[in-house]
């Protein structure tokens, strides 16, 4: 089955807080990407607010539990206590736990889960028991051992961070080396049950080499690339641009 496309608001809320308009609306581009087949929606709330404000993780759950109840709701975040408020509050289907320093200007690397394996061990068990999905960011470097720990975890998914894939996809020897370690880990993962999602600086273009290795893919994220593309060829038509690039038959 093609992954699931969960559509990332962050960069429309960047758009929106250039001034202190409600506008472009995320409730409102939100709609017409679940109406054009988006499985989901992501937020990825940071300390500042700089583009999600805390205020407006209410209108996106009520958004999909009032009109589109068969989609699931991703919140992504460091797990600090004023987080773990907000996904209680929130009731995400999945919340994405990412080791990002509040002064990162966006997400660029997995967590070290050998370090940092009791915090994530108490947070991961807070959201279980809140009845969230779980999945962690993890660097896409084959590391078998790293995947176990987050089945240890008791996490549902890995996230793989494909950052450094986005950039280079096209390139015949460091791409293909990216694709093949990030297939590795995923490999990794589904061999101890977990799932995998992937995201952060995936494409029309880079999506579909990534399918192809890792094709049970569960689920992508998509952001920046999504709503630059939006710009171009409006939100309904790039989400379907997106769901086919996945593998989708549309
Ligand atoms: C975890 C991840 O890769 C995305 O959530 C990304 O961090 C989006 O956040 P920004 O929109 O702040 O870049
Ligand atoms: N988890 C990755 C995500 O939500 C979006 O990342 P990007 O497409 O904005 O790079």
């Amino acid at each position: 089955m093609p992954a699931k496309l969960s559509v990332n608001i962050n960069a429309i809320a960047m758009l929106r807080n250039r001034r202190d308009l409600p506008w472009p609306n995320l409730e409102a581009l939100g709609r017409i990407a679940l109406q054009a087949g988006a499985y989901g929606l992501t937020v990825h709330p940071r300390p500042d607010q700089r583009h999600i404000r805390f205020s407006d993780l209410p209108v996106i759950r009520a958004l999909i539990d009032d009109e589109f109840p068969q989609a699931e709701f991703n919140i992504e975040g460091y797990p600090t206590d004023d987080f773990l408020a907000l996904c209680e509050a929130s009731e995400p289907e999945q919340v994405t736990l990412v080791p990002d320093d509040p002064s990162q200007a966006t997400s660029d690397h997995g967590w070290d889960f050998r370090k940092h394996r009791s915090f994530l061990e108490t947070a991961v068990g807070k959201l279980k028991k809140k009845g969230c999905r779980v999945s962690l960011f993890a660097d896409g470097d084959g590391d078998a051992e790293a995947v176990k720990i987050v089945r240890d975890l008791g996490a549902d998914r890995i996230e793989l961070y494909t950052g450094p894939y986005g950039g280079c996809y096209d390139d015949p020897v460091r791409g293909k080396a990216i694709l093949e370690k990030l297939g590795e880990t995923a490999d990794a993962a589904f061999a101890v049950g977990l799932g995998v999602n992937a995201g952060h600086d995936l494409t029309v273009g880079n999506l579909p080499a990534l399918a192809v290795r890792i094709p049970d893919l569960a689920e992508v994220s998509i952001g920046h690339a999504l709503t630059a593309d939006a710009l171009e060829y409006g939100m309904a038509e790039t989400v379907r641009r997106f769901r086919r690039a996945c593998g989708e038959t549309i």
